[in-house]
């Protein structure tokens, strides 16, 4: 049974919360959260978005969503109908005046109550909502914001919005939320990493030949089109996600678990990435876009049809990359990170490959020598293998095979994966930010992707195009097969 810390009585405002987000991810999150007790059902979930609806309107919406959401085995009848009383209402724009009053009234009906606002809208939205809070008289002491990604379109963008932000909160009662951060799977990568000092000597250059990041997905673009084609996979995955998970592979250990303490050594690796400046970034970048394929057996559309787009788009749905960190610890390693949608399955993976040994006394008929490999598998199936050599049995000559030392974490612990938002939102009712990036993060992320996307735009080429259901383009092979390695598909 998993341990419950329990939290704070809270009033959470949830702007956007007709949204799709809100609907598949906040409100199963919180549900999730009430039914194991841990926060108190004093708390209120107070939905605010512009379409007219009254209490009870919202409350069969967000019923509906649960109903098709939470899997059936976590739906408690008494529990949801509890839950569902928590949930209210205020009609109220983002943009005006409107509506304001009424959501600040209802918040004064409870003074004491930790009170976070999540804004799940558009990022365009971030910095007049939070004039309003302002305005409005909403904040104090127990105000948190949080701020759904993207933080901005690019530098300018983000400097804006964190800017705005930065005028009405201090920096330690925001919480940007990067929800990669929020999965058990990535937060054992800090267990792994400083609670297990034999693997200390090991995380080295001198040790580890090259790092490769993949995060694969099943899906399309699915709804989100119309924000999806003025992202692209690099600002959609890399200058946050992917980032997020370089940074906890190659920091240094952190002082503490304190917020700034881990947010300090990740800032500093995103300063140690080598830029890639404008006119090299067709040497260390593959972009690609999906054509028609088949996923699983079934035919799927590509990129274009899926948006219905009439005219050719250049932006990417995989991306691949090479990045270096300049530091003493991985001075020479190369990180290969690579994500993209509609490829063959859903699969977040982490690769550690390290140096062969110096010298081989093994004969060359000792075939199958291999490079050891540290895999961790981020999602689905959650765990990890160590890629050993050992000799196959049998009295014949002498063959090597790697085998693996493998731990799944969900036959280990035996019991359900929470959804990384249940515990990012319990952690900012705690006012917890370690999990969040804090402003100089996202900021000096945004500054080794700019120089990439600048590149892109110098040499407006056609995205590579690779079929659905395969693992992007043959430009991405051939960018890592150039330095003589190549991508490492999977534990299967
Ligand atoms: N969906 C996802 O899986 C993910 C989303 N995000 C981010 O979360 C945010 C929300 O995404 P998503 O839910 O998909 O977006 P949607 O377009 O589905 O929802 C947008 C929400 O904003 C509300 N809204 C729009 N304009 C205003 C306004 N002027 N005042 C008040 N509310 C307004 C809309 O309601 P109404 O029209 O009723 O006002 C709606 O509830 C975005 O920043 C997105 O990038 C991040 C990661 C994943
Ligand atoms: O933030 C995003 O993440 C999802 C992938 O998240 P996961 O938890 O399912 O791995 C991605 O589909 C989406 O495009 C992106 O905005």
């Amino acid at each position: 049974m998993a341990r419950i810390l329990p939290v704070a009585s809270f009033d959470c405002v949830v702007f956007g919360a007709t949204g799709d987000l809100t609907m598949r991810k906040l409100l199963p999150a919180l549900y999730h959260r009430f039914r194991d007790r841990q926060f108190p059902a004093t708390s209120r979930i107070i939905g605010a978005a512009r379409t007219a609806l009254d209490g009870e309107g919202y409350r069969r919406m967000a019923e509906e969503a649960l109903r098709r959401h939470v899997p059936a085995a976590s739906l408690d009848a008494a529990a949801l109908q509890d839950f569902l009383g928590l949930v209210h209402y205020r009609q109220v724009d983002g943009l005006g005046e409107e509506g304001w009053p009424a959501l600040v009234s209802l918040l004064e009906e409870r003074p004491e109550q930790v009170r976070p606002f999540y804004l799940a809208t558009s990022p365009d939205l971030y910095g007049p909502i939070c004039r309003r809070l302002a305005g409005f008289g909403a904040l104090g002491p127990l105000s948190r914001v949080v701020l759904e990604k993207p933080i901005g379109r690019d530098l300018a963008t983000a400097r804006e919005i964190n800017q705005a932000v930065g005028e009405v909160l201090p920096e330690a009662q925001i919480f940007r939320i990067d929800h990669y951060l929020g999965k058990e799977t990535v937060q054992n990568l800090m267990a792994l990493r400083f609670a297990n000092p034999i693997f200390e000597r090991l995380w080295h250059a001198d040790m580890i030949d090259h790092v490769q990041i993949t995060v694969a997905e099943e899906v399309g673009v699915g709804g989100r089109g119309g924000y999806y084609d003025r992202a692209g996979a690099l600002r959609d995955m890399v200058q946050n996600h992917i980032l997020q998970l370089l940074c906890l592979l190659a920091m240094e250990s952190p002082i503490s678990l304190d917020a700034d303490a881990v947010r300090d050594e990740k800032v500093k690796v995103l300063r140690a990435l080598r830029p890639i400046a404008p006119h090299e970034a067709h040497l260390f970048t593959v972009r690609g876009q999906y054509t028609a394929g088949a996923i699983a057996g079934q035919p799927v559309p590509g990129y274009r049809a899926d948006l219905g787009l009439e005219t050719p788009s250049l932006t990417e749905s995989f991306v691949a990359l090479k990045a270096q960190v300049n530091s003493w610890r991985w001075a020479g390693v190369p990180f290969y990170l690579r994500t993209g949608k509609r490829m063959p399955r859903k699969m977040s993976e982490i690769i550690l490959e390290f140096r062969t040994p110096p010298f081989s006394i093994f004969p060359r008929e000792a075939v199958g020598m291999q490079p050891n490999r540290l895999l961790i598998r981020l999602q689905p199936e959650e765990g990890m293998r160590l890629e050993m050599m050992t000799k196959e049995p049998g009295p014949g000559g002498l063959h090597l095979r790697p085998t693996g030392l493998d731990i799944s974490f969900e036959k280990t612990f035996g019991q359900r994966y929470p959804d990384a938002y249940e515990r990012l939102l319990m952690d900012v009712v705690r006012g917890n930010a370690t999990l969040f990036m804090r402003r100089d993060e996202v900021e000096t992320a945004w500054q080794w992707i700019e120089p990439i996307l600048q590149g892109w735009e110098e040499r407006p080429e056609a995205p590579r195009p690779y079929a659905a259901g395969s693992w992007g383009p043959s430009a991405a092979i051939a960018m890592i097969e150039r330095d003589g390695r190549t991508w490492y598909e999977s534990l299967d």
